[in-house]
């Protein structure tokens, strides 16, 4: 029974369940866990209008819940309980949040909504892990929430309020209790019950889980593929397209990663991942990145041969693309013959006789093959994976169901995603593999979705129009996209917070590595120069005990960066400063970080921003620079961790030279986390 290690975690703690409600104590107690129940005082009166999202909401909600009441405790007895969990239930129905009814007739408005219809039912769940520090509190949360789907039977007046009477509504959200004669009002389920009862018990474990048995996934497995499905495109998969599908088409495009049951045991789930594994980090999925970041090479190659400019055709550098799982596996395929078999006898498919001159494969893949980061981005756009999360495996036509989605096009969908490597398919149906469980789905620790998200949205627009940059050469490529990047930042904030979502995952992985790639104990401060919303800040100040830390960056991004914190204890020696670091003085410091930064701007720009950095430097302070790595000494070639990058990686000598123009000497480099060139100079007496 896997629940019984992670709930025995907190068999030798003091823990307090900041809830009045009786089906949150039994939910919690049938579960084995010991707890005292001490209710919050904290009043549900958060402005709704200002989260972003129903779940927003819940989560704060029960954060502030749990908050309050370990506060409380410790001003009491100066002793803090070791953890406080506090939930927040709440029904949505499209934006609107239903909560307790204050009374009857409450009660009737809110079931009147509900009635014959979908809702979600969202709890908010937030562990405190508390401690005191001379006599203060010290508190870490973790905070999550889950989404169940609960379907109301159409239902009569006369039924209404005979239940209304019956008082069951009056203290829980939405103004039913499926737990009891609110049940019978209900047409399905869809995702966990108790999370509709009141606490999510399963996600709670797993979150236990990913606190106390960190995960150390596998990475992207190799698969075996012998074609991508062939579609038009994954744009559109709304029923009105469904004319244009052809079920039968996917059937005979072959299914790539197809198993029988048995074959090989499902994909491990992420609790069992979690409990199996030791260390806290998981591997930097390269493939993933890899796919996520493969159209970039695409727009390059088409730099490769005048032809493709003249007939307007995208290009694929030979070999790679086209074989997910070289792709997957972070290789890079390159010669050997190409299999274009996949263009021949495909009419209106034009063939270029030179094609074998300029090594390249010719072929519009959207007419051909789905290119496979569009694929993802669609599959995370329409939230494949969190859907297959709790409720794989499923068959397509339940996918397209739950997606409202087109079936023969979500099948075709469903297997160039498992050719890809991010489902697993057998007979019972469709699931995640461990990559897209732990990188993919919406609310995960590792979430990538806002890479997706991010590429999707932006980075794909700008490659795709940038045809004219592309020809003009590669430094002016890096100014072009560098200025419709700052444009298009400065001009939509939801643009901005999509680009600090995607930059915070990505930040996740590699913060560690970048922090420890030196060791930087001699500094007493640092600043982080586009520090985004200080992921690698928190990594550096709870590595060095003593380094107060600065994050700067534009005003509009510290402006959001608060909604990417989650408190802890290195939040008192880290700070935000706003700031363009290429106009404003920059914050004093003893050492100056550039992580991911200089890959993004045009030769001018980056040496305006050295000389900048070097002018602020007193002698003896450091530069720390982190970059995606060139895959050899010269080569410059790397396809990975660009995400979020326009330029091409540095080799570890030209990182070397652009430190030494600047005024800085003992340049070291170090290769850290596989992917990441991490190089430290000190600035030298001017
Ligand atoms: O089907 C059911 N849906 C909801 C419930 C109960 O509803 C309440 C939700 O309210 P809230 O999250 O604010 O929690 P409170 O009861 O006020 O307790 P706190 O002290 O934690 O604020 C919750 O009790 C659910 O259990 C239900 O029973 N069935």
């Amino acid at each position: 029974m896997v629940l019984c290690p992670v709930i025995g975690k907190l068999q030798h703690k003091r823990v307090v369940l900041a809830s009045a409600s009786p089906r949150r104590q039994e939910i919690l107690s049938n579960a084995g866990l010991r707890f005292e129940v001490v209710p919050s005082r904290f009043k549900e009166k958060l402005h709704k209008a200002s989260f972003a999202t129903p779940y927003a909401y819940a989560v704060e909600t029960a954060k502030q819940k749990a908050l309050e009441v370990a506060g409380r405790m410790h001003q009491k007895d100066l002793r803090a309980p070791d953890v406080v969990i506090g939930a927040d239930t709440i029904v949505a129905v499209g934006a609107m949040i239903l909560e307790k009814p204050v009374d009857k007739q409450d009660a009737y408005r809110m079931l009147s909504r509900l009635n014959g219809k979908e809702h979600s039912v969202f709890t908010g769940v937030a562990i405190v892990h508390c401690c005191s520090k001379d006599g203060r509190l010290d508190t870490e949360v973790s905070e999550f929430y889950e989404e169940t789907t609960v379907k109301f039977s159409e239902l009569s007046e006369e039924l209404l309020w005979e239940y209304i009477n019956s008082g069951e509504p009056m203290d829980k959200a939405g103004g039913y209790g499926i737990q009891a004669l609110g049940g019978m009002l209900v047409e399905y389920v869809h995702g966990d019950f108790l999370n509709v009862v009141g606490f999510p018990l399963n996600h709670f474990c797993k979150e236990l889980a990913r606190l106390y048995y960190p995960p150390r996934p596998a990475d992207l497995r190799r698969v075996r593929h012998d074609s991508i499905p062939a579609v038009d495109t994954f744009e559109n998969l709304s029923d009105s397209e469904a004319g244009g599908a052809d079920p039968g088409q996917s059937a005979k495009g072959g299914r790539g990663g197809e198993q029988a049951d048995g074959d090989r045991s499902q994909a491990p789930r992420a609790l069992d991942a979690a409990l199996n594994g030791a260390d806290s980090r998981p591997r930097f999925p390269t493939g993933l990145l890899e796919l996520m970041d493969g159209f970039k090479a695409s727009k390059r190659g088409a730099t490769l041969c005048p032809k493709s400019r003249e007939v307007g055709l995208e290009c694929w550098p030979r070999g790679r693309l086209w074989d997910p799982a070289a792709l997957l596996a972070g290789q890079q395929v390159d010669g050997g013959p190409q299999d274009t078999s996949c263009l021949q006898g495909r009419p209106g498919l034009p063939m270029a006789d030179h094609a074998d001159q300029a090594g390249v494969c010719w072929g519009s893949w959207s007419k051909c093959h789905p290119p496979p980061p569009k694929v993802l981005f669609t599959a995370c756009k329409l939230k494949l994976f969190d859907v297959l999360k709790d409720q794989g495996p499923l068959q397509a036509v339940d996918v397209a169901r739950k997606l409202s989605t087109c079936a023969g096009r979500t099948e075709q969908l469903l297997d160039v995603c498992a050719a890809l490597g991010l489902l697993e398919k057998t007979r019972r149906g469709y699931s995640n593999t461990e990559v897209a469980t732990l990188h993919l789905v919406s609310d995960g620790e590792h979430s990538l979705q806002g890479v997706a998200e991010y590429n999707d949205a932006h980075v794909w627009g700008v490659f795709t129009r940038l045809g004219l940059a592309v020809r003009e050469g590669a430094e002016q490529t890096r100014g072009a996209l560098g200025a419709m990047e700052e444009e298009r930042l400065s001009q939509s904030r939801e643009l901005t917070l999509q680009f600090m979502r995607a930059k915070h995952s990505l930040s996740k992985l590699t913060a560690h590595h970048v922090a420890t790639a030196f060791d930087l104990s001699r500094f007493a401060s640092a600043c982080d120069l586009g520090g985004c919303t200080g992921i690698l800040a928190r990594e550096l100040a709870q590595e060095y005990p003593r380094l107060q830390v600065t994050v700067f960056d534009l005003p509009e991004v510290t402006e959001l960066s608060g909604g990417f914190q989650c408190g802890g204890r290195q939040t008192e020696r880290i700070r935000f400063v706003s700031g363009d670091f290429f106009k404003d003085s920059l914050p004093e410091a003893d050492l100056y970080v550039l992580s991911r930064m200089l890959q993004d701007w045009p030769d001018d720009k980056l040496h305006k921003l050295l000389s900048r950095i070097s002018s602020s430097c007193k002698p003896g302070g450091g530069l720390l620079v982190a970059e995606a790595a060139a895959e050899e000494e010269g080569a410059s070639q790397s396809p990975r961790l660009r995400t979020l990058s326009a330029g091409q990686p540095r080799s570890p000598d030209e990182h070397r030279r652009l430190l030494q123009r600047h005024g800085f000497q003992d340049v070291r480099v170090a290769r850290a986390g596989d992917l990441l060139c991490v190089v430290l100079g000190t600035r030298a007496a001017p």
